[in-house]
C-alpha cells in the first residue's frame, strides 16, 4: 500500500493484470497502470486524477482506461497495446489494458467513449449506471443522427466545429463518420474549410489539439514530447505555420493543418489515431493582423530565422528520433519554400521525412498526368509542361515528371527536365536569370529569351499541360484558358492552389472557357459543372490521395527512409485505380469514396519498393502486401469492453 496526500493507494488492479496475462502477452510492452483507489478500496470510487507520479509516467508509455474484449478487435482497434516491430495494429497480440477510469471519466475520454452505445453489460461493469439515459443505440444510428445534425449547418466553419467536437468527444464515432461519408466530410475537416478554421483558430479555439512547441521550449523539447500521453508514435505532421495552404503566414494558428492531415492519415490510410501526433512549431509570425489580434494564440513576435530557427528545428528533429526511434515518419507541412527545401535536404538522409507539399503533391499530380494521358494520348515525353508557380509544389512536381520521363525513356534527367518550364513572379525561368535564382529553381532555367507574362509564356512554349501551383487565385484567366484550348485539342489544366479562394480558376471557368474540352482537376474540390447540356465532373488533385497510403506503406514495411522511387510507385498505384467509368465522367482521379482500397494499393507498392531498395526493416516481407496493408488498417467500429 502506498500513501499519497493521506489517501491510500493499492495496486489491486495491477496484480489482477499480471495474473491474467499469458506469458506471450507479458512479452510485449504492456502499459502498467496502477489504479488509484479510495481509502475503502472500492473500485467504483476510482479516480483517475489521483494517479501517482510514477504511474503517470508509465501511462505516458501508452496506456488507456479500458479492458477490451479481444474478439471485438479483429480488423483493428488495438490502439492501447503495441508490439515492438508491428505495423499500425497488432492483431497477433491480445489487447489488454487496465481500467483506471470511473464511469464519469470514461464518458469524457474520447478514445473509449461510446456515448449511448454502451451496452447494458458495459454500463454495469464500468459504473455508468445513471450517467446515461436508458436507451442503448447502435453506432450506425449515432452516425445517422450526427450526419443529420451536421447537414443542418449551412456555414462550413460550423460544420468544421461540429466535427471537431465529435473528435474530442468520441474518437471512433468521428472516424466512422468520416470514413463512411468521406466525400461529404473531407471538405469539412480538410481543404478548403480547414483553411478558414486556421484563419479563425484563435477565435474558435476551445480545447488544445496536438502539441505546441515554441521558442519558449528551446532546450526542453524532449520534455515537451514526453508530455504527450502516447509514446508509440508512428506519424508526426509538423508545421511552422509560415505558408498555410495558399493563405500565407498564419503562425501558431496553422495547427489546424497537422490536425486535419492526421485525421486523414487515420480515416484514409488506417493509421491508428493514437499513433498520430500533430505538432506546430511556433517561432513567431510576420502576419501583422495576427500580431495585433487580441485572440491570437501564438508567440507575439516576428519570426525567428537563421541560426535560432535552425537550432530549434534541429533540437526538435533530434528529440523526435531519440524518443520515437528512427521509424517515426515526420511529415513537413506548409513550411515556406526557403525552409521546406532545406529541411528536406538536411534531414532526408538521417530521418524518415517526407514533405507533403513538395513530394506528396508531386506524386498525386504525376498520377493525374499518367491517367490524363490515357484520354489525351501520347507518353509523358511527348508533352510539354508549363507551371505557374515555382515553389515547393511546382518544382516538386516538375522534378517527379522529369524522373518519370527518364525512367520511361532512359534519357538523362537533365534532358527530361527540358520538357518542363516554370513561370514565377518574375516571368519564365530562363538561363539568363540563373545568377539570381533560388537553388531549387536553377535546374529549370532553360535557354530561352526572357518572357514576363504567363500568357506570353504559353504562346512561346506551347504547353500541352498547364499547372497552377503559385498559391495565387484567379490567375488562369479567360485568355489563358482560351489560348491553351487554341493550342490543344484537349488541354490539360490543373489548378492546384488551395483553398478554393486561391484556385487559379474554377471548374466552371475551365469547362466554359475551353468549351468543354479541358481535362481539368483542382487542389480544392469543385462540384459538377453543366456546360452546353453536358455535366462535367472534376477530380481533386490533392495530396490527400497519396500521403495516407504512402505513410501506411512506410509503416507496414518499417521503412527508415523515403526514396523518390517510392513516390513514383505511389503515383503509378494511384493512376492504376482510375477506371474507364471514371474517365467517362471526365475524372482523372478515382473517387475518394474508395480511398481506403486505394490507400492499401499505394501502401503495398510503396512497401514493395522499400523492400526492394533494402530500406524496410519489418522482415520477412509479407506475401500479399495489399491484403496485409488492409489487415493493418484501424477500424473505427466500437470494441466491446468486458
Ligand atoms: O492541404 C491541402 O489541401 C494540400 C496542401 O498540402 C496544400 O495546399 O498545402
Ligand atoms: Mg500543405
Amino acid at each position: 500500500m502506498i500513501s499519497l496526500n493521506g489517501t491510500s493507494f493499492m495496486n489491486n488492479s495491477l496484480s489482477g493484470v499480471s495474473r491474467s496475462l499469458s506469458r506471450s502477452q507479458r512479452r510485449v510492452h504492456v502499459p502498467v497502470v496502477v489504479a488509484a483507489l479510495s481509502s475503502n478500496g472500492r473500485p467504483g470510487e476510482r479516480n483517475a486524477t489521483l494517479l501517482m507520479e510514477t504511474t503517470l509516467k508509465e501511462m505516458r508509455d501508452g496506456s488507456s482506461a479500458i479492458e477490451v474484449d479481444p474478439k471485438s478487435t479483429v480488423g483493428g482497434g488495438v490502439d492501447d497495446v503495441y508490439g515492438e516491430d508491428r505495423a499500425t495494429e497488432d492483431q497477433s497480440i491480445t489487447p489488454w489494458t487496465v481500467s483506471v477510469a470511473s464511469g464519469y471519466s470514461l464518458l469524457r475520454d474520447p478514445h473509449h467513449n461510446k456515448g449511448l452505445a454502451f451496452s447494458e453489460k458495459e454500463r454495469d461493469a464500468h459504473y455508468l449506471r445513471g450517467l446515461l439515459p436508458p436507451v442503448v443505440v447502435a453506432q450506425n444510428l449515432q452516425i445517422k443522427k450526427l450526419m443529420h445534425n451536421i447537414r443542418q449547418y449551412q456555414v462550413p466553419l460550423q460544420r468544421y466545429m461540429a466535427m471537431m467536437d465529435i473528435q474530442e468527444m468520441n474518437e471512433r464515432l468521428f472516424y466512422k463518420l468520416l470514413i463512411e461519408n468521406v466525400e461529404e466530410l473531407l471538405p469539412v475537416v480538410y481543404t478548403p474549410t480547414v483553411g478558414e478554421a486556421c484563419q479563425k483558430y484563435g477565435s474558435i479555439f476551445r480545447r488544445p489539439q496536438g502539441l505546441f512547441i515554441s521558442l519558449k521550449e528551446k532546450g526542453k523539447i524532449l520534455e515537451v514530447l514526453k508530455n504527450w500521453p502516447q509514446r508509440k508514435i508512428q506519424v508526426i505532421v509538423v508545421t511552422d505555420g509560415e505558408r498555410i495552404l495558399g493563405l500565407g503566414d498564419l503562425g501558431c494558428q496553422g495547427m489546424g493543418i497537422p490536425v486535419g492531415k492526421l485525421s486523414l492519415y487515420t480515416a484514409l490510410g488506417g493509421i491508428r489515431p493514437s499513433a498520430c501526433l500533430p505538432i506546430t512549431i511556433d517561432v513567431g509570425t510576420n502576419n501583422e493582423n495576427l500580431l495585433n489580434d487580441e485572440f491570437y494564440i501564438g508567440l507575439r513576435q516576428r519570426r525567428a530565422t537563421g541560426q535560432e530557427y535552425a537550432e530549434l528545428l534541429h533540437e526538435f528533429m533530434s528529440a523526435v528520433k531519440q524518443i520515437y526511434g528512427e521509424k517515426v515518419l515526420v511529415q513537413f507541412e506548409d513550411f515556406a519554400n526557403h525552409n521546406a527545401f532545406d529541411l528536406l535536404a538536411k534531414y532526408g538522409s538521417t530521418h524518415l521525412v517526407f514533405n507533403d507539399d513538395i513530394q506528396g503533391t508531386a506524386s498525386v499530380v504525376l498520377a493525374g498526368l499518367i491517367s490524363a494521358l490515357k484520354v489525351v494520348g501520347g507518353s509523358l515525353a511527348d508533352h510539354r509542361f508549363l507551371f505557374l508557380g515555382a515553389g515547393e509544389a511546382g518544382t516538386g512536381i516538375a522534378e517527379l515528371i522529369a524522373l518519370e520521363i527518364s525512367k520511361q525513356t532512359g534519357v538523362p534527367l537533365e534532358e527530361s527536365r527540358k520538357k518542363v518550364w516554370l513561370v514565377d513572379s518574375k516571368g519564365l525561368i530562363v538561363s539568363s536569370r540563373m545568377e539570381s535564382l533560388q537553388h531549387f529553381k536553377k535546374p529549370w532555367a532553360h535557354e530561352h529569351e526572357p518572357v514576363k507574362e504567363l500568357i506570353d509564356a504559353i504562346k512561346a512554349i506551347k504547353p500541352t499541360v498547364l499547372i497552377g501551383s503559385s498559391g495565387a487565385g484567379s490567375t488562369f484567366t479567360k485568355e489563358v484558358v482560351e489560348t491553351m484550348t487554341s493550342l490543344n485539342e484537349k488541354p490539360v489544366i490543373l489548378a492546384l492552389s488551395n483553398p478554393t479562394s486561391q484556385s487559379e480558376c474554377t471548374a466552371e471557368e475551365a469547362y466554359t472557357w475551353s468549351k468543354g474540352r479541358a481535362i481539368f482537376a483542382s487542389g480544392s474540390p469543385f462540384g459538377p459543372v453543366e456546360y452546353d447540356g453536358k455535366v462535367y465532373l472534376s477530380g481533386q488533385a490533392n495530396n490527400a490521395y497519396i500521403f495516407p497510403g504512402l505513410g501506411l506503406g512506410l509503416i507496414i514495411s518499417g521503412a527508415i527512409r523515403v526514396h523518390d522511387d517510392m513516390l513514383l510507385a505511389a503515383s503509378e498505384a494511384l493512376a492504376a485505380q482510375v477506371t474507364q467509368e471514371n474517365f467517362d465522367k471526365g475524372l482523372i482521379f478515382p473517387p475518394f469514396a474508395n480511398i481506403r482500397k486505394i490507400s492499401a494499393h499505394i501502401a503495398a507498392r510503396v512497401a514493395a519498393k522499400a523492400y526492394e531498395l533494402g530500406l524496410a526493416t519489418h522482415l520477412p516481407q509479407p506475401e500479399n502486401l495489399v491484403a496485409y496493408a488492409e489487415s493493418c488498417m484501424y477500424s473505427p467500429n466500437y470494441r466491446s469492453y468486458r
